[in-house]
């Protein structure tokens, strides 16, 4: 019965729609012989949440990185957007990253800027051509998006650890990217307020209609946002499925990261 379940879901998730990200065969090697990645295989469709899970060290941050160009892949093929991102020339990546949000671990906002200073400069570094007008509603809107309007004037060291990764999201956000790319959006932050930043990733999805990658040890996290799960392993993909086909899994590692 399960294993009926589980065919015609993989199935359906064959058959659905446009791939937005595929990945083959992708291999990384640091140094002499910290081998990474040894062929890994993905694809994100359009409107899909893909996470990711994989123990420490096991190449999760370094997979996203190769997508955006910002750690080069030894071997292998990464299509956006339907564009081999490996030919590209800068000029011609940087139309693609203009379309991709991150958030990473730390958020990382420019402490010495106000909020609204932060989410600016993000919105003018890619959009230069906009008036003072524009720049204030876009931010406004996007602090209203993650329900933080009030905190515009605010310095960063004046925020919760919950507040900054609302902001680093606000500050994703207001780029209007098709893909964001969440490396542990809910690391170091309470269970109350990890489920709200999980519910807010949800929300973005259905309000703005993103494609996304979410790097997460937070299995409510992944059990919220996942639409698809891959396990990352030993540098290739380990396992894959939807939460509720991983959690059943034969395979006792799998399962562990249920547990
Ligand atoms: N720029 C780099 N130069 C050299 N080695 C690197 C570089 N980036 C990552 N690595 C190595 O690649 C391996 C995987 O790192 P990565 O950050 O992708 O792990 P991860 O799965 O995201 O781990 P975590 O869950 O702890 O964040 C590690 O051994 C790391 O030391």
């Amino acid at each position: 019965m399960i294993e009926e379940e589980k065919n015609t879901e993989t199935k359906s998730k064959n058959k659905k729609q446009t791939p937005i990200i595929e990945i083959r065969d992708l291999h990384k090697t640091f140094g002499k012989d910290n081998t990474v990645l040894k062929g890994v295989n993905l694809m994100v469709n359009k409107g899909e949440d893909l996470v990711i899970l994989g123990r420490s060290g096991s190449g999760k941050s370094v997979m996203i990185k190769c997508i955006v160009g910002l750690i080069e892949p030894d071997k292998g093929e990464i299509k956006v957007f339907d564009e081999n991102v490996l030919n590209l020339s800068k000029k011609e990546l940087n139309k693609i990253r203009v379309k991709i949000g991150f958030l990473f671990q730390s958020g990382a906002l420019y402490d010495s800027m106000s909020v609204r200073e932060n989410l600016a400069f993000t919105l003018r570094a890619h959009k230069r051509e906009l008036t003072e007008d524009v720049v204030e509603n876009e931010v406004i809107e996007a602090l209203e998006s993650v329900g933080l309007g009030g905190a515009i004037d605010k310095m960063p060291s004046e925020l919760s650890g919950g507040m900054r990764k609302r902001i680093g999201l606000a500050r994703t956000l207001i780029i209007n990217p098709e893909i964001i790319l969440y490396d542990e959006p809910t690391t170091g932050l309470d269970t109350i307020t990890s489920r709200e930043i999980s519910e807010l990733i949800l929300d973005i999805k259905h309000k703005q209609k993103t494609s996304s990658i979410i790097i997460t040890h937070d299995m409510a996290c992944a059990k919220m946002t996942a639409d698809w799960i891959i396990v990352l392993k030993d540098g290739i993909i380990h396992a894959e499925g939807t939460y509720e086909e991983l959690e059943k899994d034969e395979d006792e590692w799998v399962r562990s990261f249920f547990d």
